[in-house]
């Protein structure tokens, strides 16, 4: 297995507001492997952007670690935030008020990153016109994003989002705001950049038919990892020669389609809502460990 390009440990993110805690994050696990597609799903208020903003470095967790490309995110100093921000993340969001400058034309938003890092004008010009060339839009580069369809702004923002050839690109319900054959077609340049760029890329998404074109699933209730769902075969088989060690196994619905559940590092697990629904008893459980595996148990009077 390659090292893991993000790897979250116990993550905890808390906001203080006045006098009151809110704790987004509450020991979150995430481990994810470079050229992954990664969708992230769960409830309103699971804390999948708080999840996004730690890693794209726009906010700080409370406790816990987070690593991103070999970059602790616990530790960087203000400069090399704002490095890492420019060089190792791309980030696009849901509004693409949020993405694009309304006064830049679409090669003049694709250059305005590069230029704060330094790119000379040829280059960046040059890299401009190859990367909207390569999200489809080599005949709209001197259109204002008022000019543009919202499918062709979120498609100039994923432009925007990789000129300075990040490692990770980060997305925060990018068709959110899209009907479904645009979400689509997002969605199929997504997969076009993470194979012939390598790409990883991470998006949260309330879209189920979205979350179920990525490599992997990840649901998170409550600011914690709790179940994944991994697609493709050569996924699958990564994940099997390391699951003995993180994660059982709760069902099996196809070769290419395999939920689990997530234990973190100091053993907790979260079962899905549906086999807690199932389960016969409530609370306490007896644990038994079977040579492979590890049974639940209700506890029996005696
Ligand atoms: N800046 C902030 N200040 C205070 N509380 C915050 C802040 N950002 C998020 N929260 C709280 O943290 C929790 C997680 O929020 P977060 O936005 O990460 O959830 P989410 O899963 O992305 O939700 P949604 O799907 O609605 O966008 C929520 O209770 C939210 O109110």
């Amino acid at each position: 297995m390659p090292d893991p390009i993000v790897l979250c440990d116990n993550l905890v993110k808390i906001y203080k507001v006045a006098d009151l805690e809110v704790v987004a994050l509450q020991g979150l696990d995430l481990e994810v492997n470079p050229g992954e597609v990664i969708s992230i799903v769960g409830a309103s208020g699971s804390g999948k952007s708080t999840l996004l903003n730690i890693l794209s470095g726009l906010d700080t967790p409370s406790a816990g670690s987070c690593i991103v490309d070999s970059n602790d995110l616990t530790r960087l100093t203000q400069a090399q935030r704002i490095v890492y921000r420019r060089q190792i993340v791309g980030q696009i969001w849901q509004q693409s008020g949020r993405n694009l400058l309304p006064e830049l034309h679409a090669q003049a938003n694709v250059e305005l990153p590069q230029m704060l890092s330094g790119v000379g004008s040829t280059q960046r010009s040059k890299r401009a016109k190859e990367l909207l060339e390569l999200v489809g839009l080599g005949d709209k580069l001197h259109k204002k994003p008022s000019q543009l369809s919202g499918g062709e702004q979120q498609r100039t923002a994923i432009a925007v989002a990789l000129a300075n050839e990040p490692k990770v690109l980060l997305a925060d319900e990018p068709t959110g705001e899209l009907d479904s054959v645009t979400a689509g077609e997002i969605f199929a340049l997504f997969r076009t950049l993470n194979q012939q760029l390598g790409l990883t890329i991470i998006t949260v998404t309330h879209d189920a038919t979205i979350a179920a074109a990525a490599d992997r699933t990840i649901a998170i209730r409550d600011g914690r990892t709790s179940t994944e769902t991994v697609r493709r075969e050569t996924m699958l088989e990564k994940v099997e020669a390391h699951m003995p060690t993180s994660s059982a196994v709760i069902g099996l619905s196809s070769r290419t389609h395999r939920e689990s559940i997530l234990i973190d590092r100091a053993g907790r697990l979260q079962l899905p809502k549906e086999a807690i629904e199932k389960l016969p008893f409530k609370g306490r459980a007896e644990v038994r460990i079977i040579d492979d595996h590890v049974e639940l148990w209700p506890i029996l009077e005696s």
